[in-house]
């Protein structure tokens, strides 16, 4: 299995270019977000403006604008119930996130199924949380999607989509699930030190800890990747670095505090990126 250390970072985070503008670094829409868990729709869209997005827009329930556009008001906000905004954010974006807070519900299976059959191959799609929830429980079809597919289940997502239980996630019983289930996907299994399956490819990273152990850290790793891939293109060595910042991060603030908060990580993102490219 191969090893993700801190190099990871020097070799996808790179300066950026003096004569460049918001477009160059991503649209990225994050459909997220319901009455019951607004916080995942904050911290994914945070963490993807915190990590260097070019635009983000949140299509969430409008009972959360309010709250939204106070705490990150760098993101836009849509209507996930009007099917035509939604619809034409889904296919002007290059970076799309679904499910962190959705809940399970018949919407959540629409907005699926709309970002499956209007996404193509130049768009990357990320899964997490109540999507995967959803794909599983409702058997929603992901094995050909044009579009980059990047799967980010903790193992108790993973159990429910793949049917094998916790202690039976091995590498083997992995990449055998993955094959069969959305064999072109990138999976990451989070857990302690997550593991990165793609195109047979098994790496780990070296970096990670308990103090991470908190509500809405995942919903943090979905908008840390989506600005890294809309930054820098869909990649194993892109998804790599996101995975692996969030955990390194993670593992300083970790030094002094007893648990890692989501916010705080978030907050820490742009110094640590500039700190890997100033020599
Ligand atoms: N502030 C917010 O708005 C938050 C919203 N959240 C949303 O809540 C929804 C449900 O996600 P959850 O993950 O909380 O609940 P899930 O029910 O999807 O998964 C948690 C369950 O998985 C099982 N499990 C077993 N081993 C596990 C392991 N090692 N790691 C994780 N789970 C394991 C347990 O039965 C546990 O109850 C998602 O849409 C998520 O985005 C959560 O992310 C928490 C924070
Ligand atoms: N003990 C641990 N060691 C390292 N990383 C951990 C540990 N516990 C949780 N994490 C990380 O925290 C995140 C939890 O994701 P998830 O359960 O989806 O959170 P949420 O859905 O509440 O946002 C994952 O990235 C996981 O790898
Ligand atoms: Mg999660």
């Amino acid at each position: 299995m191969r090893k993700i250390d801190k190099s990871i970072l020097a070799k996808v985070i790179k300066p950026r270019d003096p004569i460049s503008y918001k477009g160059n670094y991503g649209r990225i829409l994050i459909i997220a977000g319901s009455i019951h868990f607004g916080g995942a729709a904050i911290l994914s869209s945070s963490a993807a403006v915190y990590s260097g997005a070019g635009l983000v827009t949140v299509a969430t329930t409008p009972e959360k604008f309010a709250s939204l556009n106070t705490r990150i008001p760098e993101a836009m906000t849509i209507d996930y119930h009007d099917q035509k905004e939604t619809l034409n954010s889904i296919k002007q974006s290059n970076v799309i996130v679904i499910g962190p807070g959705l809940g399970i519900s018949e919407l959540t299976q629409s907005l699926i199924k709309s970002v499956i059959e209007n996404t193509t191959k130049n768009q990357t799609i990320i899964f997490d949380a109540s999507a995967l929830t959803e794909v599983s429980e409702e058997n929603i079809d992901i094995t050909s999607i044009s579009a980059n597919v990047i799967l980010t289940p903790h193992q108790g997502e993973w159990q429910r989509l793949s049917e094998l239980e916790i202690p039976d996630q091995t590498t083997d019983n992995n990449l055998e699930a993955i094959n069969k289930l959305a064999p072109s996907s990138l999976l990451i299994v989070k857990k302690h030190l997550s593991e990165i399956y793609y195109h047979d490819n098994v790496s780990q990273i070296k970096a990670g800890n308990a103090g991470m152990a908190t509500g809405g850290m995942g919903d943090t790793l979905t908008g840390v990747i989506a600005a890294f891939v809309g930054q820098f293109g869909f990649s194993e060595e892109t998804v790599a670095a996101a995975l692996f910042l969030h955990s390194y991060i993670s593992d300083s603030i970790y030094e002094k505090s007893f648990v890692v908060l989501p916010e705080k990580l978030i907050s820490e993102i742009p110094l640590a990126m500039k700190s890997i490219i100033i020599k």
